[in-house]
Protein backbone atom coordinates (compact mmCIF):
# COMPACT_ATOMS: atom_id res chain seq x y z
CA UNK A 1 0.00 0.00 0.00
CA UNK A 2 1.45 3.15 -1.33
CA UNK A 3 0.40 6.92 -0.42
CA UNK A 4 1.16 9.08 -3.09
CA UNK A 5 0.58 12.12 -1.72
CA UNK A 6 3.21 11.55 1.14
CA UNK A 7 5.95 14.05 1.77
CA UNK A 8 9.37 11.53 0.78
CA UNK A 9 11.14 14.19 3.11
CA UNK A 10 8.78 13.64 5.91
CA UNK A 11 7.46 9.45 4.94
CA UNK A 12 8.47 6.18 7.34
CA UNK A 13 7.41 2.78 5.63
CA UNK A 14 6.64 0.31 8.19
CA UNK A 15 5.02 -3.15 8.12
CA UNK A 16 1.63 -3.14 8.72
CA UNK A 17 -1.20 -2.03 9.19
CA UNK A 18 -1.52 -0.27 12.37
CA UNK A 19 -1.21 -2.32 15.71
CA UNK A 20 2.05 -4.19 14.40
CA UNK A 21 4.92 -4.58 16.49
CA UNK A 22 6.80 -2.34 13.78
CA UNK A 23 4.38 -0.12 14.22
CA UNK A 24 5.26 -0.02 17.79
CA UNK A 25 8.82 0.22 17.27
CA UNK A 26 8.39 3.13 15.08
CA UNK A 27 6.86 5.21 17.79
CA UNK A 28 10.13 4.67 19.80
CA UNK A 29 11.56 7.12 17.19
CA UNK A 30 10.92 10.79 18.27
CA UNK A 31 11.70 12.39 14.88
CA UNK A 32 9.27 10.34 13.22
CA UNK A 33 6.69 11.43 15.37
CA UNK A 34 3.51 13.69 13.91
CA UNK A 35 5.01 12.60 10.26
CA UNK A 36 3.43 10.37 7.26
CA UNK A 37 3.21 6.60 7.99
CA UNK A 38 3.33 4.12 5.20
CA UNK A 39 1.76 0.69 6.24
CA UNK A 40 3.52 -1.78 3.93
CA UNK A 41 2.96 -5.62 3.27
CA UNK A 42 6.90 -6.74 3.54
CA UNK A 43 10.84 -6.03 4.51
CA UNK A 44 11.07 -5.93 0.58
CA UNK A 45 8.12 -3.49 -0.04
CA UNK A 46 9.43 -0.92 2.87
CA UNK A 47 13.27 -1.02 1.31
CA UNK A 48 12.29 -0.44 -2.11
CA UNK A 49 10.26 2.66 -0.75
CA UNK A 50 13.31 4.72 0.64
CA UNK A 51 15.21 3.42 -2.12
CA UNK A 52 12.90 5.02 -4.39
CA UNK A 53 13.21 8.07 -2.44
CA UNK A 54 9.48 7.84 -1.29
CA UNK A 55 10.30 6.99 2.18
CA UNK A 56 12.99 8.54 4.45
CA UNK A 57 13.31 5.30 5.95
CA UNK A 58 12.08 2.35 7.01
CA UNK A 59 11.06 0.15 10.02
CA UNK A 60 12.28 -3.52 9.91
CA UNK A 61 12.16 -6.24 12.11
CA UNK A 62 16.06 -7.94 11.85
CA UNK A 63 16.34 -10.43 14.88
CA UNK A 64 14.26 -11.80 17.13
CA UNK A 65 15.44 -13.11 20.79
CA UNK A 66 13.74 -17.04 19.79
CA UNK A 67 13.88 -17.34 16.44
CA UNK A 68 17.45 -15.70 15.42
CA UNK A 69 18.01 -13.24 12.20
CA UNK A 70 14.95 -12.46 10.13
CA UNK A 71 16.46 -13.71 7.28
CA UNK A 72 14.15 -12.14 4.60
CA UNK A 73 15.95 -8.63 6.08
CA UNK A 74 18.89 -9.85 6.41
CA UNK A 75 19.12 -10.93 2.81
CA UNK A 76 17.94 -7.36 1.81
CA UNK A 77 20.34 -5.48 3.58
CA UNK A 78 22.54 -7.68 1.62
CA UNK A 79 21.81 -7.12 -1.40
CA UNK A 80 19.98 -4.02 -1.81
CA UNK A 81 22.72 -1.46 -2.50
CA UNK A 82 23.13 1.96 -0.52
CA UNK A 83 21.03 1.00 2.54
CA UNK A 84 21.92 2.27 5.98
CA UNK A 85 20.85 1.18 9.07
CA UNK A 86 20.65 4.39 11.02
CA UNK A 87 18.69 3.15 14.70
CA UNK A 88 18.10 0.24 17.07
CA UNK A 89 15.04 -0.70 18.73
CA UNK A 90 13.86 -3.18 21.02
CA UNK A 91 9.55 -4.44 21.63
CA UNK A 92 9.05 -7.14 23.53
CA UNK A 93 6.56 -9.57 22.32
CA UNK A 94 4.07 -11.72 22.99
CA UNK A 95 1.02 -13.47 21.16
CA UNK A 96 -2.51 -13.93 21.69
CA UNK A 97 -4.51 -16.29 20.19
CA UNK A 98 -8.17 -15.05 18.57
CA UNK A 99 -10.93 -16.59 16.58
CA UNK A 100 -14.31 -14.83 15.48
CA UNK A 101 -17.15 -13.86 18.28
CA UNK A 102 -18.53 -17.93 19.07
CA UNK A 103 -15.65 -19.78 17.86
CA UNK A 104 -14.05 -22.69 20.49
CA UNK A 105 -10.52 -23.91 20.72
CA UNK A 106 -11.55 -27.22 19.72
CA UNK A 107 -12.69 -25.90 16.48
CA UNK A 108 -9.47 -24.29 15.28
CA UNK A 109 -8.30 -26.72 12.72
CA UNK A 110 -6.10 -23.77 10.44
CA UNK A 111 -4.32 -21.23 11.90
CA UNK A 112 -3.21 -17.85 10.15
CA UNK A 113 0.25 -16.82 11.34
CA UNK A 114 2.94 -14.55 10.27
CA UNK A 115 5.70 -16.78 9.87
CA UNK A 116 8.22 -15.05 12.69
CA UNK A 117 5.64 -15.34 15.07
CA UNK A 118 4.59 -18.96 14.20
CA UNK A 119 7.92 -19.88 15.34
CA UNK A 120 7.78 -18.12 18.01
CA UNK A 121 4.19 -19.89 19.46
CA UNK A 122 5.17 -23.34 17.73
CA UNK A 123 5.67 -24.89 21.43
CA UNK A 124 2.33 -23.81 22.82
CA UNK A 125 0.07 -24.31 19.16
CA UNK A 126 1.91 -28.44 19.28
CA UNK A 127 1.16 -29.15 22.48
CA UNK A 128 -2.78 -27.57 22.17
CA UNK A 129 -3.38 -27.95 18.88
CA UNK A 130 -1.70 -30.81 17.25
CA UNK A 131 -3.50 -31.51 13.92
CA UNK A 132 -3.57 -27.55 12.76
CA UNK A 133 -2.59 -26.51 9.62
CA UNK A 134 -0.64 -23.20 8.91
CA UNK A 135 -1.36 -20.29 6.51
CA UNK A 136 1.44 -17.92 6.76
CA UNK A 137 0.32 -14.13 6.87
CA UNK A 138 1.92 -10.86 6.13
CA UNK A 139 2.31 -9.48 9.50
CA UNK A 140 0.75 -10.18 12.86
CA UNK A 141 -2.29 -7.87 12.39
CA UNK A 142 -2.95 -9.29 8.78
CA UNK A 143 -3.46 -12.31 10.35
CA UNK A 144 -6.14 -11.19 12.46
CA UNK A 145 -8.02 -9.17 9.80
CA UNK A 146 -7.40 -11.99 7.12
CA UNK A 147 -9.82 -14.19 9.17
CA UNK A 148 -12.88 -11.52 8.02
CA UNK A 149 -12.07 -12.46 4.34
CA UNK A 150 -14.89 -14.09 2.51
CA UNK A 151 -12.18 -16.63 1.34
CA UNK A 152 -10.06 -16.84 4.43
CA UNK A 153 -9.25 -20.59 5.06
CA UNK A 154 -8.68 -19.82 8.96
CA UNK A 155 -10.23 -20.33 12.27
CA UNK A 156 -7.80 -18.67 14.75
CA UNK A 157 -4.78 -15.99 14.56
CA UNK A 158 -1.80 -15.32 16.11
CA UNK A 159 -1.35 -11.79 17.04
CA UNK A 160 -0.60 -9.46 19.26
CA UNK A 161 -2.57 -8.82 22.48
CA UNK A 162 -3.52 -5.21 21.11
CA UNK A 163 -5.60 -6.75 18.67
CA UNK A 164 -8.74 -6.64 20.57
CA UNK A 165 -8.69 -2.67 20.66
CA UNK A 166 -9.18 -2.87 16.78
CA UNK A 167 -10.82 -5.87 15.75
CA UNK A 168 -14.38 -7.77 17.25
CA UNK A 169 -12.11 -11.12 17.76
CA UNK A 170 -12.21 -13.01 20.87
CA UNK A 171 -9.38 -14.38 22.61
CA UNK A 172 -9.03 -18.06 22.51
CA UNK A 173 -5.34 -18.12 24.66
CA UNK A 174 -2.98 -15.54 25.67
CA UNK A 175 0.49 -15.35 26.15
CA UNK A 176 0.91 -17.99 23.68
CA UNK A 177 4.63 -17.33 22.78
CA UNK A 178 7.32 -20.08 23.55
CA UNK A 179 9.28 -17.57 25.29
CA UNK A 180 7.98 -14.67 27.93
CA UNK A 181 10.88 -12.59 27.63
CA UNK A 182 11.09 -12.46 23.70
CA UNK A 183 11.76 -9.60 22.43
CA UNK A 184 12.54 -8.56 19.04
CA UNK A 185 14.81 -5.87 17.68
CA UNK A 186 13.88 -3.85 15.44
CA UNK A 187 16.22 -1.34 12.56
CA UNK A 188 15.67 2.11 10.85
CA UNK A 189 16.71 2.07 7.91
CA UNK A 190 17.63 5.09 5.16
CA UNK A 191 20.06 5.47 2.62
CA UNK A 192 21.70 8.54 4.48
CA UNK A 193 25.41 8.60 4.78
CA UNK A 194 25.15 10.70 7.66
CA UNK A 195 26.70 8.55 10.27
CA UNK A 196 24.88 8.69 13.71
CA UNK A 197 27.52 10.11 16.45
CA UNK A 198 29.35 7.91 18.44
CA UNK A 199 28.42 7.68 21.83
CA UNK A 200 30.46 4.77 23.40
CA UNK A 201 26.97 2.56 23.42
CA UNK A 202 26.95 1.85 19.80
CA UNK A 203 26.71 -1.21 17.52
CA UNK A 204 28.08 -1.39 13.94
CA UNK A 205 26.76 -3.71 10.46
CA UNK A 206 28.51 -5.61 8.74
CA UNK A 207 28.06 -8.18 5.94
CA UNK A 208 31.34 -9.97 4.88
CA UNK A 209 32.33 -12.41 2.52
CA UNK A 210 35.48 -15.03 2.32
CA UNK A 211 37.92 -15.62 -0.21
CA UNK A 212 36.93 -18.70 -2.12
CA UNK A 213 38.07 -22.55 -0.89
CA UNK A 214 40.51 -20.81 1.77
CA UNK A 215 41.31 -22.82 4.39
CA UNK A 216 40.82 -20.83 7.60
CA UNK A 217 39.72 -17.82 5.99
CA UNK A 218 36.81 -18.03 8.65
CA UNK A 219 38.84 -17.91 11.56
CA UNK A 220 41.28 -14.75 9.92
CA UNK A 221 38.21 -12.97 9.99
CA UNK A 222 37.26 -14.05 13.45
CA UNK A 223 40.70 -12.90 14.08
CA UNK A 224 40.24 -9.65 13.00
CA UNK A 225 37.94 -8.35 16.00
CA UNK A 226 39.48 -10.56 18.63
CA UNK A 227 43.03 -9.26 18.26
CA UNK A 228 41.40 -5.69 18.17
CA UNK A 229 39.50 -6.47 21.45
CA UNK A 230 35.84 -6.06 19.83
CA UNK A 231 32.99 -7.90 20.58
CA UNK A 232 30.42 -9.39 18.20
CA UNK A 233 26.94 -10.01 19.51
CA UNK A 234 25.35 -11.45 16.67
CA UNK A 235 27.21 -13.75 13.59
CA UNK A 236 24.98 -15.58 11.03
CA UNK A 237 25.95 -17.45 7.90
CA UNK A 238 23.40 -16.40 4.51
CA UNK A 239 23.86 -18.75 1.68
CA UNK A 240 24.62 -15.85 -0.70
CA UNK A 241 22.74 -17.58 -3.34
CA UNK A 242 24.73 -18.37 -6.40
CA UNK A 243 25.99 -21.28 -6.12
CA UNK A 244 25.97 -24.18 -3.35
CA UNK A 245 28.31 -23.57 -0.69
CA UNK A 246 28.80 -20.16 -0.80
CA UNK A 247 27.58 -18.63 2.40
CA UNK A 248 28.14 -14.58 3.48
CA UNK A 249 28.56 -13.60 7.19
CA UNK A 250 26.35 -10.91 8.72
CA UNK A 251 28.30 -9.29 11.51
CA UNK A 252 27.05 -7.23 14.06
CA UNK A 253 29.72 -5.61 16.59
CA UNK A 254 29.38 -3.42 19.77
CA UNK A 255 31.51 -0.11 19.02
CA UNK A 256 31.24 2.29 16.11
CA UNK A 257 33.22 3.01 13.24
CA UNK A 258 35.11 5.94 14.83
CA UNK A 259 36.56 3.67 17.32
CA UNK A 260 39.81 3.39 16.67
CA UNK A 261 39.78 -0.60 17.51
CA UNK A 262 36.58 -0.79 15.30
CA UNK A 263 38.11 0.88 12.55
CA UNK A 264 41.18 -0.99 12.41
CA UNK A 265 39.39 -4.25 12.26
CA UNK A 266 37.54 -3.12 9.08
CA UNK A 267 40.29 -1.84 7.59
CA UNK A 268 41.96 -5.47 8.59
CA UNK A 269 38.82 -7.30 6.99
CA UNK A 270 38.96 -5.27 3.81
CA UNK A 271 42.54 -6.56 3.17
CA UNK A 272 41.47 -9.86 2.90
CA UNK A 273 37.18 -10.07 2.24
CA UNK A 274 36.04 -9.76 -1.12
CA UNK A 275 33.77 -7.76 0.05
CA UNK A 276 32.74 -5.93 3.24
CA UNK A 277 29.35 -4.37 3.37
CA UNK A 278 29.51 -1.07 5.91
CA UNK A 279 25.45 -1.32 6.87
CA UNK A 280 26.25 1.27 9.57
CA UNK A 281 27.31 2.38 13.18
CA UNK A 282 23.83 3.37 15.63
CA UNK A 283 23.14 3.67 18.93
CA UNK A 284 22.25 0.32 20.90
CA UNK A 285 18.72 0.39 21.93
CA UNK A 286 19.34 -0.97 25.36
CA UNK A 287 22.00 2.34 25.82
CA UNK A 288 24.74 -0.20 27.50
CA UNK A 289 28.04 1.18 27.22
CA UNK A 290 30.76 -1.02 25.46
CA UNK A 291 33.31 -2.71 27.78
CA UNK A 292 36.77 -3.05 26.54
CA UNK A 293 40.14 -3.83 27.81
CA UNK A 294 42.27 -0.40 27.75
CA UNK A 295 45.46 -1.99 25.93
CA UNK A 296 42.39 -1.22 23.53
CA UNK A 297 41.62 2.26 23.79
CA UNK A 298 41.99 4.98 21.12
CA UNK A 299 44.82 6.82 22.33
CA UNK A 300 46.70 2.98 22.05
CA UNK A 301 46.17 2.96 18.44
CA UNK A 302 46.82 6.64 17.90
CA UNK A 303 50.05 6.36 19.68
CA UNK A 304 51.18 3.84 17.72
CA UNK A 305 50.59 5.21 14.10
CA UNK A 306 52.34 7.96 15.71
CA UNK A 307 54.98 5.90 16.16
CA UNK A 308 55.51 4.75 12.86
CA UNK A 309 54.91 8.24 11.37
CA UNK A 310 58.07 9.37 12.96
CA UNK A 311 60.15 6.27 12.01
CA UNK A 312 58.67 6.97 8.20
CA UNK A 313 59.44 10.92 8.52
CA UNK A 314 62.75 10.73 10.07
CA UNK A 315 62.33 11.71 13.64
CA UNK A 316 64.64 10.48 16.53
CA UNK A 317 62.82 7.51 18.51
CA UNK A 318 61.90 8.29 22.04
O1 LIG B 1 5.56 -6.24 13.25
C1 LIG B 1 4.84 -7.24 13.33
O2 LIG B 1 3.91 -7.30 14.11
C2 LIG B 1 5.11 -8.38 12.43
O3 LIG B 1 4.22 -9.06 12.02
C3 LIG B 1 6.50 -8.71 12.06
C4 LIG B 1 7.31 -9.48 13.04
C5 LIG B 1 8.64 -9.90 12.34
O4 LIG B 1 8.82 -9.65 11.15
O5 LIG B 1 9.49 -10.48 13.02
C6 LIG B 1 7.64 -8.63 14.19
C7 LIG B 1 7.77 -9.09 15.46
C8 LIG B 1 7.47 -10.48 15.84
O6 LIG B 1 8.70 -11.08 16.22
C9 LIG B 1 6.87 -11.24 14.72
C10 LIG B 1 6.69 -10.71 13.49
Amino acid sequence: MTDASADPSETYAYLGPAGTFTEAALKQVPEAQGKTWLSVNNVGEALAEVVAGRATAAMIAIENSVEGGVTAAQDALATIPGLRIVGEYLVKVNFVLVAKPGTKLDDVKVVNAHPVAYAQSRGWLERNLPDHGHIPAASNVYAATSLFDADSNADAAVAPPGIVDQLDVEVLARDIGDNPNAVTRFVLVSTSKAIPPRTGADKTSLIVELPDDEAGSLLAMLEQFSTRGVNLSLIQSRPIGDALGRYRFVVDLEGHVEDERVADALLGLRRFSPRVLFLGSYHRADHREIEYHSKYDDEIFIEARDWLRGILSGEPEA
